[in-house]
């Protein structure tokens, strides 16, 4: 359950911690702004990709599907800072095909949480394989990551990039290599 009162409280800490002053006028509505937005970037904590994956179509003969660059954000769980990029998402087919949008909603689900870009990859193909009965999935995210660029390491432009490979794309090199092509054109 998200507490919005708990990290108001968290956010005036925060801004004395800091050396700040959370009566001035600036800062007075603050928290309960940094409480809604939490509310919002960690919305996915309580969805299930299932909700959106059960929308289905019968197809007979359902080559790969590949949706590339789906934007999206999350927050790296060891700093609290945004990572940013975009998610290449193939999945083949076993009879039925989800809607467009449900990939992108997949996405969605796990990377408005606290997460290692890893985990994100790996969480996106294993809903595909689960609620499409897929006979593969492949994820592949490119991003950025602000704990490296803003701060520590400070390496702005760093991609981090991420791939997992689930059922016929673990043993079909072929179409992993359609898949490259799809995606860098
Ligand atoms: N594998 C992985 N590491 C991540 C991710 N996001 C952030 N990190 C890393 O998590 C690590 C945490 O390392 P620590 O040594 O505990 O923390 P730190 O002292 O703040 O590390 P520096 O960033 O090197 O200053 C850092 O190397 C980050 O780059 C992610 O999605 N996946
Ligand atoms: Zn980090």
């Amino acid at each position: 359950m998200f507490d919005q009162e708990k990290i108001q409280q968290a956010t005036r800490l925060l801004l004395e911690g800091i050396g700040e002053d959370p009566q001035r006028e600036g800062l007075l509505e603050t928290p309960a702004r940094v409480a809604r937005m939490y509310e919002e970037i960690c919305g996915g904590m309580n969805q299930d990709p299932a909700e959106y994956l059960s929308t289905t179509f019968e197809v007979s003969d359902g080559g790969m599907v590949v949706e590339r660059d789906i934007p999206f954000h999350s927050l790296c769980e060891h700093h609290l800072l945004p990572f940013v990029g975009k998610a290449h998402i193939a999945y083949m087919p076993n009879g039925r095909v989800t809607g467009l949008s449900k990939l992108a909603r997949t996405v969605e689900v796990y990377a408005r949480r606290l997460q290692l870009q890893e985990r994100l990859t790996a969480q996106v193909a294993d809903a595909l394989m689960k609620e499409l009965d897929a006979k593969g999935a492949l994820v592949m995210i490119e991003a950025e990551h602000m704990c490296m660029s803003m701060r520590g390491v400070q390496k702005p432009g760093t991609q981090t990039v991420t791939l997992v490979k689930r059922g016929v794309f673990e043993t079909d090199s072929q179409l992993v290599d359609d898949f490259f092509r799809m995606v860098r054109r």
